[in-house]
């Protein structure tokens, strides 16, 4: 879609013309019953960035803000499936990769990626939830670096998950910078790695162009209710992209709604709670 002056109505956009333009973005990742993460975050933020969500659901799980209870990953045909069916009809202005788990299941999201032709395609290379389990097959991890990285438009990784991708430590904002070039080199477009694990008071979330460092600083929240902030911020930049944003205008917004979704915290169920998705306003 041509990029116009537009103005916001009902939810969706309105051109200068008065013709109602809407946006679709497609997340392929598992579903959280909990509602915090996952599949239920991307909707929710693409909602409220006025972008139309749709959504392969690759695993379900059975998981609340006290930890996951059960992982149901769902036939790999299955997912082909949800894919195609949106690929015939609704042609997504951009994607967004969560939960993959298994190699079979990477493979089959590669190559769909692939044959529909999908160039914004954000990845979040979830690994670890809060509480401890794994949402990626530990042998798994080679299948991402190998098929998922060339296809990566923007890879969001945290720093654990940034470690395991380019088999460094990472301790210093130097040595972040080093990843990110690292993960580059493996064929990603642009890295955002994001500051949230760690002490400081101070939290940084880095944007690696191939040429230039960009960081983006906040302060942070002393809270525990940060179930699903990795999805939540990869799903607004996601929504972002498939309304022709700039990478830098993407994670800007992409930050101003994840603080505005921590601070304005909802304070429900007993363990790490969801963020809310209704605090940020364009
Ligand atoms: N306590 C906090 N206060 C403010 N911002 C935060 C806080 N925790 C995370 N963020 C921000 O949220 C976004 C996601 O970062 P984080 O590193 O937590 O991702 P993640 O590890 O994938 O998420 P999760 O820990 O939920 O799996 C980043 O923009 C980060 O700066
Ligand atoms: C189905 C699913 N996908 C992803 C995450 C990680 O969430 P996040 O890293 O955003 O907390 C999760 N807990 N559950």
């Amino acid at each position: 879609m041509a990029q116009m002056m537009f103005k916001k109505q009902s939810g969706y956009i309105i051109n200068i013309w008065g013709e109602s333009m809407v946006y679709k973005a497609l997340t392929i990742a598992g579903s959280d019953s909990g509602g915090g993460a996952g599949i239920q975050a991307d909707l929710k933020t693409f909602h409220q960035l006025h972008v139309f969500g749709m959504s392969a659901i690759t695993a379900v799980t059975a998981q609340n803000t006290l930890g996951v209870q059960g992982i149901y990953p769902l036939p790999v045909e299955a997912v082909e499936k949800q894919i195609d069916s949106i690929a015939v009809d609704l042609s997504p202005d951009a994607i967004k990769t969560g939960m993959l788990f298994s190699e079979d299941m990477i493979e089959c999201v590669a190559y769909k990626i692939k044959q529909h032709r999908w160039t914004r395609v954000v990845v979040d290379p979830v690994m670890i939830a809060k509480g401890g389990s794994r949402l990626l097959k530990q042998e798994a991890v080679e299948a991402l670096q190998r098929h998922m990285l060339p296809l990566a438009y923007v890879l969001t990784p945290n720093i654990p998950e940034a470690e395991v991708l380019t088999n460094m430590r990472i301790d210093t904002l130097e040595q972040r910078k080093e990843a990110a070039k690292k993960l580059h080199d493996m064929g990603v477009r642009y890295v955002v790695m994001k500051g949230g694990h760690g002490e400081e008071n101070e939290l940084v979330d880095l944007l690696y162009d191939g040429e230039q460092f960009y960081e983006w600083k906040s302060k942070r929240v002393h809270t525990k209710h940060t179930h699903g902030t990795g999805c939540t911020f990869a799903a607004a930049i996601t929504a972002q992209l498939a309304k022709e944003k700039t990478i830098y205008e993407a994670v800007d917004v992409a930050k101003r709604f994840i603080q505005a979704a921590i601070e304005q915290t909802l304070q429900i169920g007993g363990g790490h709670g969801p963020t809310n998705h209704w605090a940020f306003h364009e």
